[in-house]
């Protein structure tokens, strides 16, 4: 029918079918948003709570009235903090500190928070360019105390505004929050700040790298949750959102310094007084749960309570049940790190409460345990000792030694058990003192190897699980790895030669040196070719799983930065070496080796900005 139609109506309705659609499409749209709020489903994300308990009401509302009566006053901008005459008394102040993306809401949260304008507050990135320190005390601004709060006028706690990083970023405001963090001592807490809606993007996680390198104890936020209510609508939806949050951020794999909470907070820019642009009257929201993480943070959670509770305001707070918020997992202090004996751990448990302390070890048992050596010390000389260990059991002896000397009590002269003698504690003594020598050694030399996982040897991968090699099995496993290796290449009968059992080295070491040639392994390889991870076609099976855990060769360059133009002939990966400047590593600040690596890792978060800021356009979220 359509052959007979005219080319203007053609036209015609098509336009009409676009309208159609277009007016569809918005009524849908129109459907789903007024669907979510006529379903009365609270229009709040709710912070959660995995591993921590979750504050009640009247700890919430003390934390808000903390807040009320602690006014904010300015400490120090840029990097004035290094020159200041009173940085004992500043030190005394517990800080905690806000970090995140350029535009993720930082400068509102402390706003919100003081519910002050403080900080400049602009949908634009880099609005914040240096860094800004606000004090709280019960007074005011003429100087005279609050009433109620005992004439205290001293600062409580310190809020710290950064500039972002990412878009709209400067390299150079890496270089003084780096110092910073290395050198500030009295940084409690750092509130990574993460877009809700966005999620955690790869200079977050970096960020997060960063903070875990230098031991600073962190907690996410994730911001403007009000939009994501409004994209996801059903609370569940929000609390996968959340979920997702929390993997990106790495909390379930990470536990240490990470705190197993992500307090949700939205509408801060209604909360704070920068912006009242906002064309929704919107409730913020999450901002009691942060006042309460804040405080807890600086370890003033009881002194708000007490002076809440003195001040009457609790009385007003009809709701005493703790919120119902999620909690899961086995429960977990506040404190970022809990370090136990792994002695005490397993008393703790109650595991095997018949289980001997290290009390009533024999010196036998006790040397056995820390060497882990298989012999008794009595046959176990100094000389043994001394003999080369891998560098895992360097560490394991002497985290070994430490955990048992810290399992020791204070008034524990030392009674050795089962009548050791003279001698054998002497021996003990020296095979301790040997040991202890040959792992600082160890550490001195090189402290990153106490990470390394050595190598698997094909000793241990034959014997697994403790497993005799018996000849006549090795034997029959050899003859059919090799009838299956031919059936596989469809060959005929051949006398067997060297290239074609490639399994068999896994059983008989006597079998690496003729597969090796044919196939070199990782170690063997060196710069002239690149990694297996990197080659194509070799993906796939143990060659990839052993290529993850194969060391980058020195002095090759990062992909990125040997990027020839097309048409261009490739240079070689020696050459790139010599004649191009090592490009920053995409690997997290701390996962490389070296500082200056770490540096430029960090300071390369903060200069993804000007590329694109130089087209003069910035882009707007
Ligand atoms: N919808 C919504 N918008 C928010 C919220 N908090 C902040 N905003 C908006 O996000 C924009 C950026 O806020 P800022 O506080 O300046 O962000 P920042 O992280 O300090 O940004 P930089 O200083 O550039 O690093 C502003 O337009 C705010 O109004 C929130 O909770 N919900
Ligand atoms: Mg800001």
């Amino acid at each position: 029918m359509q052959e007979y139609t005219c080319f203007p109506c053609r036209q015609i309705f098509r336009s009409r079918l676009r309208e159609r659609l277009v007016h569809l499409q918005n009524g849908r749209r129109r459907f789903y948003a007024s669907s979510s709020l006529s379903n009365g489903k609270p229009r709040y994300a709710e912070s959660w709570y995995w591993e921590t308990k979750p504050p009640t009401h009247k700890e919430l509302a003390a934390a808000s009235h903390f807040f009320k009566h602690h006014l904010p006053f300015r400490q120090w901008t840029g990097d004035t903090w290094r020159h200041k005459e009173n940085q004992t008394e500043d030190l005394l102040v517990p800080e905690v500190i806000f970090l995140g993306r350029s535009n993720v809401g930082k400068s509102s949260i402390i706003n919100a928070l003081t519910s002050q304008d403080l900080n400049r507050v602009s949908a634009t990135p880099g609005a914040t360019q240096v860094m800004a320190a606000w004090t709280l005390a019960a007074k005011y601004r003429d100087g005279g105390a609050v009433p109620g709060w005992d004439g205290d006028v001293s600062a409580k706690i310190s809020l710290v505004d950064m500039p972002g990083y990412g878009f709209g970023s400067h390299a150079d405001w890496s270089k003084s929050i780096m110092g910073y963090l290395v050198e500030r001592r009295n940084i409690r807490r750092a509130f990574v700040l993460l877009d809700s809606v966005h999620g955690a993007t790869g200079a977050d996680r970096h960020m997060i790298e960063v903070l875990r390198g230098l031991a600073i104890p962190y907690q996410i936020v994730a911001t403007k949750c009000d939009r994501l209510v409004a994209y996801k609508g059903s609370q569940d939806e929000v609390r996968s959102a959340l979920t997702t949050l929390r993997a990106q951020a790495q909390l379930e794999t990470h536990y240490e310094l990470g705190l197993g909470e992500i307090i949700s907070v939205g509408s801060m820019q209604v909360a704070s007084k920068g912006q009242r642009a906002s064309k929704e009257p919107t409730t913020p929201f999450g901002l009691q749960n942060l006042q309460w993480a804040v405080l807890r943070a600086a370890g003033l959670d009881t002194y708000a309570v007490d002076k809440a509770s003195a001040h009457g305001v609790l009385k007003n707070v009809t709701v005493n049940e703790q919120p119902t918020l999620h909690i899961e997992g086995p429960t977990r202090s506040d404190t970022s790190v809990v370090v136990e004996s792994p002695v005490k751990e397993a008393a703790d448990k109650g595991d095997n409460p018949s289980d001997p302390l290290l009390l009533d070890l024999s010196i036998e048992d006790f040397m056995r345990e820390i060497l882990t050596s298989s012999t008794p010390p009595s046959s176990a000389s100094t000389a043994k000792i001394s003999s080369p260990r891998t560098p895992r059991s360097a560490a394991k002896v002497y985290s070994g030694v430490m955990n048992n000397f810290l399992a020791l009590p204070n008034d524990h002269v030392a009674p050795i058990p089962n009548k050791a003698t003279e001698d054998d504690r002497t021996r003990a003594q020296t095979a301790i003192d040997a040991a202890l020598q040959y792992a600082q050694k160890e550490l001195l030399d090189d402290p990153m190897r106490l990470w390394d996982e050595p190598k698997p040897t094909k000793t241990n991968a034959a014997s697994k699980e403790g497993l005799p090699i018996i000849p006549e099995i090795s034997k029959k496993a050899d003859g059919l790895n090799l009838r299956r290796e031919r059936e596989r290449q469809h060959v005929t009968r051949q006398p067997p030669t060297a290239a074609s059992r490639p399994t068999v080295k896994r059983i008989t070491p006597a079998m690496d040196a003729p597969v090796t040639k044919t196939r070199p392994g990782p170690w063997q390889q060196t710069t002239q070719a690149p990694t297996r991870a990197t080659q194509k076609g070799v993906t796939h099976g143990i060659d990839a799983f052993e290529a993850l855990f194969e060391e980058e060769p020195k002095g090759r360059t990062q992909r990125n930065t040997g990027k020839s133009g097309r048409g261009q002939p490739r240079a070689t990966s020696q050459s790139k070496s010599r004649s191009q400047p090592k490009a920053p590593s995409a690997q997290p600040a701390f996962a490389g080796k070296g500082v200056v690596q770490g540096m430029d890792a960090f300071e390369s978060m903060f200069d993804e900005g000007n590329s694109s800021s130089s087209s003069g356009k910035r882009r707007r979220r």
